[in-house]
This record gives C-alpha cells, sequence and structure tokens, in this order.
C-alpha cells in the first residue's frame, strides 16, 4: 500500500484548501456476511458477528453498506472535489478504492520508521488495523457533473440537486456536495480512523463539506438485522424494510439494471436520499402515549401497527378505509399506503439516530439521518416525501441538510476501481 500519489505534484492552493487552510475553501462550492479478513496477522476460520475480525467483502457487483446489515457505529461525509480535471479525478477514485479495499479487510498498520516524517497511520487502533465490520461506500452527487471533470453527458437520468420540500429548514452548510462517503462499523474508533485515513491521502484532493455522526443501539446491531434499532422518539425504525436477504427483490426496487432508463455505466448502483431531520425531543417526550402511537401507526413498545399483535404483521387498510384504527395520516399509511399503484415507491432505508450537543436555543439537538436507497429517486424517497408532506408527525421535526446522490456500482476486483464505469463511459 503506497502513501504516494501517481500523478503529478498537487498544487500549493489546492492543497492548502484540502487541509481547510483558505478562508471559505469548503463553502465553495452478497454471499455470506461473515468471513475472515484478507490479512495474515488474522487467523483464518468463521468469525463470530460483532467481532473485531468480522469482514465484509470489498469486491462485487454492488457496493457493501447497503444491503449489509447495519453496523452499530456510522458517519455520512460529504466532500467537495479539489481534481481539477478527469485525470485528477481518477486517481482520487483509484486512490479511494485502494484505501477502501485495505481498510476493510484489515492488516497490520504501517510501521513507525523515520521520527522525522509523519507516521503512515494515525496509530489510534494499534498495531493492527481489524476490519472491525468497516463498510465505504461512495455516492457521487450532481456537482460531480458540472464542467471540470466533462461527465455532463453521463449523469444518472435522476440526479438532481435536492430542494426544500415545506416543512425543511435546510441549512446550506449541511447540504449536497460532489461525493459523499458514508462509513459504517461495528466501533466508532473504525469509523474515525477510517475518515482520518481518507483525509490525510487527499489534502489536494478533497475538501470536507458537511460531516455527521450516527449510531443505533449497539444489541441491534449484534443482531445482525434481526432487531429493529429504535429511534430517538422511542419507536423501532426499519421494522417494514424490503427483505435484503432477496437478491430479486433487491434488483426490483434497489439496483439499477437494465429496466431503468439510465447510462449504463450506473447498472449495480442505487440512488441514494440522505435527509438530516432534527427532532423537537422536548416536545415530544410531553406528548401523550396515545398521540404518539397514532401519529406513527404503531404502538411504541412492540412496534405493531395499530389494531395487531406483533411488529412484522401486516396492516390491511382496505378494512379500515376510514382509518378508525391507523389514522389517515398516520405515517406508514401515507409512506406506504400497500396498494398496487404505490408499490413502486418502495425503498430500503439504513437510518441511524445522532446527537451533538445542543442548538442556539438551547435545545437538544438530536434526531435522524435517515438514509434510502431506491433505483428511481422520483417514484421513491421524492414520491413518498410528497405524500408525507404535512403529515402530523411534522410538528416535532425539521429536516436540516442532506441530499441526493448516486452510490456506484461495486468493485469487480483488485484490478477496477471505483467509478471506473463513469470514467470509461
Ligand atoms: C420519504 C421517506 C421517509 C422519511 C423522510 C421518513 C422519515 C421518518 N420516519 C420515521 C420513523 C418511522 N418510519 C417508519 C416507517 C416508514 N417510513 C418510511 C419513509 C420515510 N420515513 C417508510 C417507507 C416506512 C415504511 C412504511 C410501511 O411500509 O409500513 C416507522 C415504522 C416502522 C418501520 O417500518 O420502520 C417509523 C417509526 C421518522 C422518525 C422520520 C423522520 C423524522
Ligand atoms: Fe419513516
Amino acid at each position: 500500500m503506497s502513501d504516494k500519489n501517481d500523478a503529478a505534484q498537487p498544487s500549493r492552493r489546492r492543497l492548502l484548501q484540502g487541509l481547510g487552510m483558505l478562508g471559505g475553501a469548503a463553502a465553495l462550492g452478497g454471499g455470506c456476511p461473515f468471513h475472515t479478513a484478507a490479512a495474515d496477522s488474522f487467523s483464518p476460520g468463521t468469525v463470530a458477528p460483532n467481532s473485531r475480525q468480522q469482514a465484509q467483502p470489498f469486491y462485487g457487483d454492488h457496493q457493501a453498506g447497503i444491503v449489509t446489515p447495519q453496523q452499530a457505529s456510522m458517519m455520512l461525509v460529504a466532500f467537495d472535489v479539489l481534481a481539477s480535471d478527469k485525470a485528477e479525478l481518477e486517481r482520487l477514485l483509484r486512490l479511494l478504492t485502494e484505501r477502501f479495499a485495505f481498510l476493510t479487510q484489515g492488516g497490520p498498520a504501517p510501521a513507525v520508521t523515520n521520527p522525522q516524517l509523519p507516521p503512515m497511520d494515525s496509530g489510534i487502533l494499534g498495531a493492527d488495523i481489524a476490519p472491525d465490520n468497516l463498510t465505504m461506500t461512495l455516492s457521487v452527487g450532481t456537482s460531480l457533473f458540472d464542467e471540470r471533470f466533462g461527465l455532463s453527458k453521463h449523469k444518472p437520468a435522476q440526479l438532481q440537486t435536492m430542494t426544500r420540500f415545506p416543512n425543511d429548514s435546510l441549512d446550506a452548510e449541511q447540504c449536497h456536495g460532489d461525493l459523499l462517503l458514508q462509513i459504517c462499523a461495528n466501533t466508532q474508533d473504525t469509523v474515525i480512523h477510517a475518515l482520518r485515513d481518507i483525509i490525510k491521502r487527499t489534502p489536494d484532493l478533497l475538501a470536507v463539506r458537511w460531516r455527521r455522526d450516527g449510531f443505533i443501539a449497539d444489541h441491534a446491531a449484534r443482531s445482525n438485522g434481526k432487531e429493529t434499532p429504535i429511534n430517538l422518539l422511542g419507536f423501532k425504525d426499519g421494522t417494514a424494510n424490503p427483505d435484503t436477504h432477496n437478491p430479486a427483490l433487491m434488483n426490483q426496487l434497489l439496483w439499477v439494471t437494465d429496466e431503468q432508463q439510465e447510462p449504463a455505466w450506473t447498472r449495480g448502483g442505487s440512488y441514494q436520499a440522505v435527509r438530516i431531520i432534527r427532532f423537537h425531543v422536548e416536545m415530544w417526550d410531553r406528548t401523550p402515549l396515545g398521540e404518539q402511537q397514532t401519529i406513527f401507526g404503531r404502538e411504541k413498545l412492540s412496534g405493531a401497527p395499530l389494531g395487531m399483535k406483533n411488529e412484522h404483521d401486516v396492516p390491511d387498510y382496505s378494512k379500515d378505509p376510514d382509518g378508525d384504527l391507523i389514522a389517515l395520516d398516520a405515517h406508514i399509511r401515507l409512506a406506504n399506503p400497500r396498494t398496487p399503484e404505490t408499490d413502486s415507491s418502495l425503498m430500503l432505508r439504513r437510518g441511524y439516530s445522532y446527537s451533538s450537543g445542543i442548538t442556539g436555543s438551547g435545545q437538544l439537538d438530536m434526531g435522524l439521518l435517515f438514509v434510502c436507497y431506491q433505483h428511481d429517486l422520483a417514484k421513491g424517497f421524492i414520491t413518498v416525501q410528497q405524500r408525507l408532506n404535512g403529515e402530523a408527525l411534522e410538528e416535532y421535526i425539521r429536516p436540516i441538510g442532506g441530499g441526493y446522490f448516486f452510490a456506484l456500482p461495486g468493485v469487480a476486483d483488485k484490478n477496477h476501481y471505483l467509478g471506473q464505469s463513469l470514467l470509461q463511459a
């Protein structure tokens, strides 16, 4: 693993931009889930879920971190690309691919040799960089397809800048980006190590635009997708997600295939909608239980649809046309009316809670990093959000950031790199 960049020396200005040292620089802008880490330093054989040796395959048709059962820790980091032409963008994508391939499989940390040079690794994981179930998932934003890299004619057909919905108070500093990196792992130190590794190696190529840390309960993550995480409003969140172990269903909902009217290079990728949604938890915690349940249409503790017994029971809205059991404006009923006509708006949600101190007005700053994947952004996220506009839940939430991205297709093997099909289109 080389720390050197292959192409020409970076300009001093871009180097400083990448380090955030120029004023306003950032503003410018399948298979078995458990297998053994590739590194020799780890023992072979099947690895227990949530051990530090648990590794997700890096190579494949699709990127890891989308249908992967949710790990406990997550980070979203959006970047502005500082590369000035297509050749430099290729250097960046090759470098990211190489680092993702290494970090997700793990291995010994590079030896510290010369005390007069910065160490090759931050050292925060010690001598062995364990894979720790790390996934690093790269998506591209619509701004990557401007004039800089000559890619405009290859833009995914539905990729667009996220515009505000009626209940949004979008903060420009927490929106959009040329690239979005979703980093997930069993532990937060592995996530931070991965971020620092990328930042260290790309001062001339990337500037951080915005960043958010997310989490789900450890026990939910340890259940390997069997236990639904509970969000910071106290409701199980993710119950009605489609079965990620069903590849045919994933092709039907998630992955871009030949069926979509999309450029050929996008096959195997997926549209990603990201929303940073702040909760008014002080008000929510003073709201009667019955009202909370009516707002979602589910029981708080069990997660069952109202009037039913078990979390995974399926509501039949045709038998409740007036909303006597589940209100007509309940979140789950609006989000998925369960009619043949609305089947085209199904999506995979992969949300995480966030908690970041207090807001300027002294309220708890916590909420949801809503992330969803689908192969049709308009029929998926945008249609569902339009149905949710005006829902009762709006009184308790405020979307403040995020963006629309396209998760790149997977990397076939070590002779390929992320985004290669786009750059060679
Ligand atoms: C546009 C898509 C969606 C946004 C934005 C969204 C925000 C949001 N959701 C919750 C909490 C829950 N959502 C639940 C179900 C659910 N939500 C969406 C879509 C969006 N949610 C869908 C498609 C569904 C599935 C509906 C179904 O098929 O029945 C639930 C219930 C449990 C579950 O199935 O996950 C909860 C709880 C919050 C707090 C939130 C933003 C503040
Ligand atoms: Fe929801």
